[in-house]
């Protein structure tokens, strides 16, 4: 089991661009402002200045560094091609921190490309639609069971041929297919709908997948999120699950050096924890988001609205040694875990993958 330790900042810039290649009709084409979302995901290494805790804000200045010259300018003036794929390639270049594994670049909130470090670019969009379901094979007493509704969240992901191309067709593309799934799904009960008769998470990421990817070989992932605290990925054969807890702690970092004002502080934590199992033959399910959250509260006990460093067993209170407590608390409750996130602000988080979790499938 190969463990990784990979810290992820994000921030936002607003900026200028126009892409007189794309056709005439397309609305990227003129001139236009937008908001940027730029997250980038690195293992620390060689060169980073730092210590344990300060990982994250060291990852940050970097981004901030690079981004920089960008925020407020008109990016034509930056890069002579300005679009998405093209700009998650320029900041790989800028960006002064070795052990980069992956860029995130979201025009909006609502599309964007990711970048890994084998150079392998993706292009993804997140759609919504609003419907009803019930679970019918649960047990009698799971809420689940009962006719309910959300606001189901869907992110396809396509993989880009070349690093040229536009993301921005690609991201039509994807909303072109995805026109007559969402005639289908919203504004329906998902039950109803042929092939959706249990409609878990799990079951409507791979109809999504078997509907899209006769017309679309590129595609290469389906996240479906229930609720805002759960979801799942379905890349064609796994199935990997998340569910999210938000707990309120207090934490020293006693390995801070002594001019850091920090030394006594807390956070709002989030913590997300990832499973790849295969699906039950009878739920149609990997494991129920509910388990993961009872199996969870013992140590959710332990850690919301405590000082962490009183934790027995805990040798330091940074995000690193915090992840790999948990999990060596958690892992004989939850064996089929292969990814826990920890975010101590919304800006800054840390991922600790093993097993099957891949490392360039992190957003
Ligand atoms: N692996 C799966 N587990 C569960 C699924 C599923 O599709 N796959 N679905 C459900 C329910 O439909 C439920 O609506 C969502 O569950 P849950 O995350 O527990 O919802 P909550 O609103 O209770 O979330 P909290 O944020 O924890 O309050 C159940 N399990």
């Amino acid at each position: 089991m190969t463990d990784r330790l990979l810290y992820l900042t994000g921030a936002g810039l607003a900026a200028m661009r126009h892409l007189e290649a794309l056709p005439s009709d397309h609305r990227a084409r003129s001139l236009r402002a937008q908001c940027l979302q730029v997250w980038v995901c690195a293992e620390p290494s060689e060169g980073w200045d730092t210590w344990p805790g300060a990982e994250g804000d060291t990852l940050a200045a970097a981004l901030a560094c690079c981004l920089e010259p960008l925020d407020g300018a008109d990016l034509n003036g930056v890069l002579p091609i300005p679009g998405d794929a093209q700009l998650a390639c320029w900041i790989a270049e800028q960006l002064a921190l070795p052990g980069l594994e992956s860029i995130r670049v979201g025009s909006g909130r609502d599309q964007g490309v990711v970048l890994d470090r084998a150079g392998r670019i993706q292009i993804w969009r997140r759609f919504r639609f609003e419907s009803a379901h019930w679970l019918p094979r649960v047990p009698p007493d799971h809420p689940c069971g009962r006719l309910h509704g959300h606001g189901f969240r869907v992110c396809l992901y396509a993989e880009q041929s070349s690093a040229d191309a536009f993301a921005e067709l690609m991201a039509d593309r994807l909303g072109a297919l995805w026109a007559p799934l969402y005639a289908e799904l919203h504004h329906r009960c998902l039950n109803e709908v042929p092939g959706l008769e249990n409609p878990t998470s799990e079951q409507l990421a791979a109809w999504i997948w078997a509907r899209l990817k006769p017309d679309l070989p590129a595609l290469s992932g389906i996240q479906v999120e229930e609720t805002a605290t759960a979801g799942c990925r379905f890349d064609g054969q796994h199935h990997r699950i998340w569910k999210e807890l938000r707990f309120e702690a207090a934490l020293c970092l006693d390995q801070a050096p002594t001019q850091d004002g920090r030394r006594c502080y807390g956070h709002s934590y989030l913590i997300r924890l990832h499973l790849t199992a295969p699906l039950d033959p009878v739920l149609g399910w990997t494991v129920d988001y509910r388990d993961i959250k009872r199996l969870f509260k013992p140590i959710y006990d332990r850690l919301d609205h405590h000082l962490l460093n009183e934790l027995p067993g805990l040798a330091a209170a940074d995000p690193g040694h915090l992840l790999h407590w948990v999990r060596a608390e958690l892992i004989g409750r939850l064996p089929a875990l292969d990814r826990i996130d920890l975010y101590p602000t919304p800006e800054t988080g840390v991922a600790l993958c093993w097993g099957e979790a891949k490392a360039e499938n992190i957003w």
